[in-house]
């Protein structure tokens, strides 16, 4: 946000000293705020995503914002979570320079809107969402937590009612639900929790510069019963929750940041047709259906 939040932590100072996450996509939006507030809160923080610049200038922004003599907490690593050998070095990395692996945050991702997706278009989306999510639990999975435990946050998306014109998001998001849910199965006996977060439509200057300005996310207020957009630091206190001791007993589960938005209206409107197939043999019948 370019404007301050009035959102403060609400967690102790120190609740994660000493502790190491990952958060993808950790320089911008969603994941920014939620490294910002990790790292406000004790945490080492390595912010991985394909943009070292981004990463670099947002390190060093977040650092500048804690006390010098417990600086630096924030680190970047250039990572195309699509690739499964930058994944598990950026595993190997963190492991090695901060010595253990305490959370992952599965936030770095994205589609676009389109009602008609290419084969390619489709793979890119399937391929960041799904995959990407998938070889960073597995990686986290085999370098550290295994052996250790750890917790795993899954950013998704308000995807209940169906995706129209972003089936590509929608299918990815749900095999990330679900994926959630078998891992917090077969990894239970390694003291590992897994859940997920599900925002609504929430407002950063990146996410509306990618969908071509802030328009795009105002058209979704109707289907808000909060009747606001939510903010990223909104979403970032239930990453920082479903990590804390206070989620200790929480696993294989989603949080929904959305206003309410997923169990009211959908946004697609349907255009009048009469193409089902009628189901009574008298046509006059039919047409009072
Ligand atoms: C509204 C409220 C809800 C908000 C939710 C949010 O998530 S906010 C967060 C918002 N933040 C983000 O979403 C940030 C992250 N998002 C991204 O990086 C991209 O959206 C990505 C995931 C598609 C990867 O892209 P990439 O370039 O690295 O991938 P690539 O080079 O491998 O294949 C690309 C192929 O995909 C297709 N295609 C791509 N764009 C379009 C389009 N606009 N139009 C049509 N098609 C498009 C095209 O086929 C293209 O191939 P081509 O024709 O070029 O040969
Ligand atoms: N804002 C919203 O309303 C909603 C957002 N979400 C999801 O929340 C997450 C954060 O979005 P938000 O902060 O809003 O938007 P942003 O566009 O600001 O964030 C997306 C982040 O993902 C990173 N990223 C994208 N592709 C890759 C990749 N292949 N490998 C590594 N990192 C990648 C980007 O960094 P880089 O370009 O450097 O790789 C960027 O930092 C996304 O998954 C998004 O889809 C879900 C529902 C609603």
């Amino acid at each position: 946000m370019a404007a301050a939040s009035m959102i403060r932590s609400v967690f102790k100072k120190e609740l994660f000293s000493g502790k190491v996450a990952i958060v993808t996509g950790g320089a911008t939006g969603l994941g920014r705020a939620i490294t910002e507030e990790l790292s406000s809160l004790g945490c080492k923080v390595v912010i991985a995503s394909r943009r070292l610049e981004n990463l670099e200038k947002a390190a060093q922004e977040i650092n500048e914002a804690i006390p010098i003599s417990l600086r630096p907490r924030v680190f970047p690593y250039q990572c195309n979570i699509r690739n499964e050998e930058q994944v598990k070095s950026l595993m190997k990395y963190t492991i090695d320079t901060h010595g253990a692996l305490d959370y992952l945050v599965n936030n770095g991702g994205g589609q676009f809107a389109s009602p008609a997706i290419s084969a390619k278009g489709w793979l890119a989306v399937v391929e960041t969402n799904l995959t990407g999510t998938f070889y960073c639990c597995k990686h986290a999975y085999n370098e550290w937590m295994a052996g250790h435990g750890g917790a795993i946050v899954n950013i998704i998306a308000d995807m209940y009612k169906g995706f129209p014109n972003m089936a590509h998001t929608g299918a990815a998001r749900a095999g990330v639900q679900n994926l959630m849910m078998s891992l917090a199965l077969e990894w239970a006996d390694c003291g590992i929790r897994i859940n997920c977060v599900s925002p609504g439509i929430i407002y950063s200057e990146t996410a509306a510069k990618n969908y071509g300005g802030r328009h795009v996310f105002d058209e979704g207020l109707h289907i808000i019963p909060a009747k606001r957009l939510g903010i990223p630091e909104e979403v970032s206190g239930a990453v920082c929750f479903l990590l804390s001791p206070a989620a200790s007993y929480i696993t294989g589960t989603t949080i929904k940041v959305d206003g309410g938005q997923s169990f009211y209206r959908s946004p697609f409107t349907i255009p009048e047709h009469n193409s089902f197939p009628p189901p009574l043999e008298d046509p006059e019948l039919n047409s009072k259906l």
